[in-house]
């Protein structure tokens, strides 16, 4: 089985050591100085109080990998269209492409029923570009709930957590998701077969939604966020409009509103992604995160006064720093007089 890592940072780093540890033909996609460090010393893993380090196959190139049966994208989600291209070489007639990105999928609308069957999201997929080169049809979906950070180039530090729910859009349990989830289990991960992934996806997206905005525009950290009673109610009222989406296209949410933000203060002082890119200077994932799902209120007719609020101003904030250029403020005017 050809696995190959699409954007071995954070969280495809920690999978390509432990995917390698567990004796996979594994090979990584990076590049830069994080490459350069792999290539140098290796790929090690800060976990717990060991320290695991690995000499995997890796690139920047493509080309020179040939076609996998499994490529784990692991890129920030906004990255993904510009990689079509360079993906090709590594597509064979029966890979599949397994995203294990945070917020809402391209091929989310694929093999879900109903009037939206087989629609595109532009705010994530302009001009359905990813559908249309990649293929719905090999998708399998995949929730990131661990937390890791790349601490150096060639470094990265495992933070908390090791499960990643794995699903086919259709919800069927093929030999394909299984193999996956019997590789992720014997990596050491914790790797559920969902009928339902569309479910775990927005139970995470849920968090991100939120806090990852409210916590980019205010510096606070998860606990905070979740405490105050302000920035917990703002909060609770974008995770309401976006349940409100989720459910009419078919969701089912296991756990209440209060529950989901008591789960997050629990995680603690702990500075969302977006805050952390925004401190670093690193481009933000917010139409994967944020106005995906403003897209779809306005596919399902749901209004969303309260994430179109913080939308505005987290894309504006981050359009400021230079570190967003993405579909928000541009679309956001045409859907104010929509
Ligand atoms: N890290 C975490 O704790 C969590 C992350 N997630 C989600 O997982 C996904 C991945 O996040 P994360 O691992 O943190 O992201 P990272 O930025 O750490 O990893 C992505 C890697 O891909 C590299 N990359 C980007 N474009 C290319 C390219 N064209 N060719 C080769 N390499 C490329 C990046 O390099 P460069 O730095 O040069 O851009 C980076 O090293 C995101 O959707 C995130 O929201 C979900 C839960 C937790
Ligand atoms: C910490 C958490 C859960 C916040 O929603 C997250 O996923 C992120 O930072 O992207």
């Amino acid at each position: 089985m050809r696995i190959c890592i699409y954007g071995a940072g954070a969280i495809g780093g920690y999978l390509g050591v432990e995917f390698m540890r567990a004796g996979a033909d594994v090979s990584l996609i990076a590049r830069g100085a994080h490459l350069a460090a792999m290539r140098q010393n290796g790929l090690k893993l800060l976990i717990g109080d060991e320290e695991r380090v690995v000499h995997p196959r890796c690139t920047d190139d493509p080309r020179e990998l040939g076609e996998q049966d499994f490529i784990i994208i692991s890129l920030k989600a906004h990255s993904i269209t510009g990689v079509i291209e360079q993906m090709q070489p590594l597509l064979g007639p029966r890979t599949r492409i397994v995203t294990a990105v945070n917020g809402i999928p391209y091929w989310y609308f694929y093999k879900h029923g109903g009037r939206l069957e087989g629609s595109t999201l532009e705010s994530i997929d302009r001009g359905g570009r990813q559908w249309r080169e990649l293929g719905p049809e090999r998708a399998i979906g995949c929730v990131v709930y661990p937390a890791t950070e790349i601490e150096a180039p060639g470094v990265i530090r495992h933070v908390y957590g090791n499960n990643f729910p794995l699903g086919e859009p259709s919800g069927e349990i093929t030999s394909d998701v299984t193999s996956l989830s019997e590789l992720f289990t014997a990596a050491g991960m914790k790797a559920p077969v969902l009928e339902r992934i569309r479910d775990e996806i927005w139970l995470k997206l849920w968090g991100n939604v939120c806090f990852n905005p409210i916590s980019a525009l205010t510096h606070a950290t998860l606990d905070v966020i979740c405490t105050d009673p302000a920035t917990r109610a703002l909060s609770k009222a974008i995770m309401l409009e976006s349940q409100a989406i989720a459910e009419s296209l078919g969701v089912k949410f296991r756990v209440d509103v209060e529950r989901r933000i008591e789960g997050a203060r629990k995680v603690g002082a702990h500075k969302t992604s977006m805050l952390q890119d925004l401190e670093r200077g690193r481009p933000v994932e917010i139409d994967p995160l944020i106005t995906v799902v403003q897209e779809m209120g306005r596919m399902t007719g749901i209004a969303t006064p309260a994430l179109d609020a913080v939308l505005a101003l987290v894309a504006q904030r981050s359009r400021i720093a230079g570190l967003y250029d993405g579909a928000a403020v541009a679309d956001a005017k045409s859907l104010a007089v929509a």
